[in-house]
Parts: C-alpha cells; sequence; structure tokens
C-alpha cells in the first residue's frame, strides 16, 4: 500500500462471462457495499457484450465497471473493434489497455498502447496501462528494464493520478499460479513508483500502480500489504463473487 491512495481492487473477466455471469456482478455489487468501500474502490471489466447491462446493474453500488479494451480512434471503420466514446456512452468508468494478451494475441506495441491511452482519457475514462516482463525477460535480469521501458512508451505525457493507473503484470505470473516473491514486487513496484515520480513529479507520486498475476483469496493480504502495491488486477478470481470479495475483504485487515 501506499499512504494516502485509495486502492482499487479491479477484475478483468477475459473472454469469459455470459447473461447467466450477471448474477455474480450483482453479488459483487451488493457485497462492496458496507463501509469498506469508503477505503477501497472496487472495478470489474468483463466482455463488451454484457458491458451495458453490468453498469445498469451497479445503479446503487460504489463496484464501478470497466471495458478490456479500446481502439485509439474515436469512430470509423475498425470492423470489430470499440472506442473509448461507446465504453463511455455505456457508464463504463475504466478500461484496460495493453493487457500481455493484447500485446501478444494482437501484436500492440508500446505506442499503440500509448494511442489507446490518450483515447481513454479524451473520453473521460480512467485507463489501466498493463505492464510486466516475460518469464524469459526475468530470468536474464532484464524485468526492470523492460518496466522502463513499458512505462516510457505507453504512458501519454498528459497521465495523471485521476485518469492513469498502472497495472504491473509478470507475464508468467498470470493464470499460472506462480507469482513473484514479496521482494521482488516490492522492488519492481518501488522501481516503477521511482520512474512514475521522475516522469510526472506529485501525480506520480499519486498514481496508482496495481499487481496482477495469480492473485487469489490466498495470497492477497501478503500482495496487497506490499509497499507500492496500490490494489490488484484480477483474471481468473474474479469470476466468482466469493472470489472477489474474498481478495477486497483483505483490506479489512489491511486497512483497519
Ligand atoms: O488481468 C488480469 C491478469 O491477467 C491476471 O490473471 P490471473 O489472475 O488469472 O492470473
Amino acid at each position: 500500500m501506499t499512504p494516502d491512495i485509495r486502492p482499487l481492487v479491479a477484475g478483468n473477466w477475459k473472454m469469459n462471462g455470459t447473461r447467466a455471469s450477471l448474477d455474480q456482478i450483482k453479488a459483487m455489487a451488493e457485497g462492496v457495499k458496507g463501509s469498506l468501500s469508503e477505503k477501497v474502490e472496487t472495478l470489474i471489466c468483463p466482455p463488451a457484450t454484457l458491458l451495458y447491462v453490468a453498469t445498469a446493474l451497479c445503479d446503487d453500488s460504489p463496484l464501478m465497471i470497466g471495458a478490456q479494451d479500446c481502439h485509439q480512434k474515436q469512430s470509423g471503420a475498425h470492423t470489430g473493434d470499440i472506442s473509448a466514446e461507446m465504453i463511455a456512452d455505456c457508464f463504463g468508468t475504466h478500461v484496460i489497455v495493453g493487457h500481455s494478451e493484447r500485446r501478444t494475441d494482437h501484436a500492440e506495441s508500446d505506442v499503440l498502447v500509448r494511442a489507446k491511452t490518450e483515447a481513454a482519457h479524451a473520453a473521460g475514462l480512467v485507463a489501466i496501462v498493463c505492464i510486466g516482463e516475460t518469464g524469459e525477460e526475468r530470468k536474464g535480469g532484464k524485468a526492470l528494464d523492460v518496466l522502463k521501458r513499458q512505462l516510457a512508451e505507453s504512458l501519454p505525457d498528459g497521465a495523471t493520478a485521476e485518469n492513469t493507473v498502472i497495472a504491473y503484470e509478470p507475464v508468467w505470473a498470470i493464470g499460472t499460479g506462480l507469482t513473484p516473491t514479496v521482494s521482488d514486487v516490492e522492488e519492481a513496484h518501488a522501481f516503477m513508483r521511482s520512474e512514475l515520480v521522475s516522469r510526472f513529479a506529485d501525480a506520480g507520486g499519486g498514481m496508482r500502480i496495481l499487481y496482477g498475476g495469480s492473485v487469489k483469496p490466498g495470497n492477497a493480504k501478503e500482495l496487497m500489504g506490499v509497499a507500492n502495491v496500490d490494489g490488484a488486477l484480477i483474471g481468473g478470481a474474479s469470476l466468482k463473487a466469493d472470489d472477489f470479495l474474498a481478495i477486497y475483504s483483505a483490506y479489512e485487515e489491511l486497512t483497519a
């Protein structure tokens, strides 16, 4: 955690979820209604097909709804894509950009991620910008170099603590059940914080830096308690309300 930064517990449903899964969002929306929500923000990013109906379900809940990607342009001939404006039009508040699965499956570069981040900002959305090294890069001692490059090239100059969240997701930890050691997480987050402060000054000091990669109810308290870890970006464990709420509840003790 970082003093004075309100953590964000965010779920990324990836290509999972149909209308039948809306019950889980309903349960999450109810489950986050207590007083902890004043200290910790929550967000679920379902597939785009569920975005509009999911935001309607969260009308009277602090649970926010976001999207998993956006196109860098406002509109036009881009079959299959959705724009940041469309997400805002569905009452989405956030959009994930540069997830490693997008970088790999769709060859997305840092330059493109930066353009998508700018598009998100222009539409009034918070961009959750994902970065992280591969297993090979970590083994080769290059993890921090990769983070430095991705931060420098994926973030636009207009990034602020209000419009941008960083999500550090070591690629080798995603969906594998593996997590970095606490000291590796601490080192990576301290490094990202110093990079952000050196480029964005106070805004960099206030930007949230989430950890993502095999976050579960069983390891949430330990990971979320690390210095400069300002929340989580959760994949598999965000599909079920019980797991998501158990991770969120780790903050009961952390913020006590
Ligand atoms: O966006 C979420 C991450 O890719 C983490 O996924 P995971 O929690 O299933 O490892």
